[in-house]
C-alpha cells in the first residue's frame, strides 16, 4: 500500500504559496522523517495528507486500499498539543471509545490508568492527555500515521514510553509512519528515509 501526494499546491487566505508542486509518498511499513525549518509547511502538508485541508490543486490517494464507509480515517494525524485535539466536554472514556475500543494491553502499554478514563481532559496533565491522543490513533483501521511533533512537549521518560509503543505498533501492523520533528537525533535514529521540504524550494530556484 502506498500513500501518495502529487503536485500539491496550497495557500491559506493570502497570496503566498505555502506548498508549491510538492510530491510525497510513503509505503506501508516505512518510517519517513518530514523535516524543514519552521514555517516551511510541514504541518500544512500533514493536514493535507490527513484530509483536514484541501489542496488548491494536486491529489492525495492511497494506492491499494479499498475505500470503506467507516468514519475512522485510515490516515491518522497526531498533533503536538493534545488539549487542542480533544472535545473538552467529553470524558476521556468517550473520547477514546469514539475512535475504537483499545485492548487492555494497549492501554497498559501506553501507561493509561483506569481512573483517568472517568476524568475530563482538563483534569489530566499534557503528557497524560497525549497518551490518549496517541492511543486513539492506533486502531486496526489505521494504515498511515503522522506524528507531528508528537512528544515535543513531554518529559524524556514519557517521550520514550510513547515512542516505544508507537514504533512497536507500526512495525507489528505494517503501518507507514511520517515523523515531523525538529529533533534531528530522533529522526535520524528511527526513520528509514528523510524528506526535506526545504529542498523542494532549492530545486525550484535551480530550475529558475
Ligand atoms: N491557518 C492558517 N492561516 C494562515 N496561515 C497559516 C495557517 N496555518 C499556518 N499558516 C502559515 O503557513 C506557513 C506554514 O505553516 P506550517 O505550520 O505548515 O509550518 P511548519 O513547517 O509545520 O512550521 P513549524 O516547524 O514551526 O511547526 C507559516 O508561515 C504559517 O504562518
Amino acid at each position: 500500500m502506498q500513500l501518495r501526494a502529487q503536485n500539491i499546491n496550497f495557500k491559506y487566505r493570502s497570496d503566498r504559496y505555502i506548498l508549491k508542486d510538492i510530491d510525497f509518498s510513503i509505503e506501508s511499513g516505512e518510517i519517513v522523517g518530514l523535516v524543514a525549518p519552521s514555517g516551511f509547511g510541514k504541518t500544512t502538508l500533514a493536514k493535507i495528507l490527513a484530509g483536514y485541508e484541501k489542496p488548491e490543486s494536486g491529489s492525495v490517494e492511497i494506492e491499494g486500499l479499498t475505500k470503506s464507509k467507516n468514519r475512522y480515517s485510515p490516515i491518522q494525524l497526531i498533533f503536538q498539543h493534545p488539549e487542542k485535539s480533544v472535545n473538552p466536554k467529553w470524558k476521556m472514556s468517550k473520547i477514546l471509545n469514539e475512535a475504537f475500543e483499545p485492548s487492555k494491553e494497549l492501554l497498559d502499554d501506553m501507561g493509561i490508568k483506569d481512573e483517568w478514563l472517568n476524568r475530563w481532559p482538563s483534569e489530566l496533565s499534557g503528557g497524560e492527555l497525549q497518551r490518549f491522543c496517541v492511543l486513539r490513533a492506533l486502531s486496526s483501521e489505521t494504515k498511515f500515521l503522522i506524528a507531528d511533533e508528537m512528544t515535543t512537549m513531554l518529559d524524556a521518560i514519557t517521550q520514550a514510553q510513547i515512542w516505544g509503543v508507537v514504533l512497536e505498533h507500526v512495525k507489528k501492523h505494517n503501518i507507514g509512519l511520517i515523523v515531523i520533528s525538529h529533533e534531528k537525533a530522533l529522526v535520524d535514529r528511527i526513520c528509514h528515509r528523510i524528506v526535506d521540504l526545504s529542498e523542494f524550494e532549492e530545486l525550484k530556484q535551480d530550475i529558475v
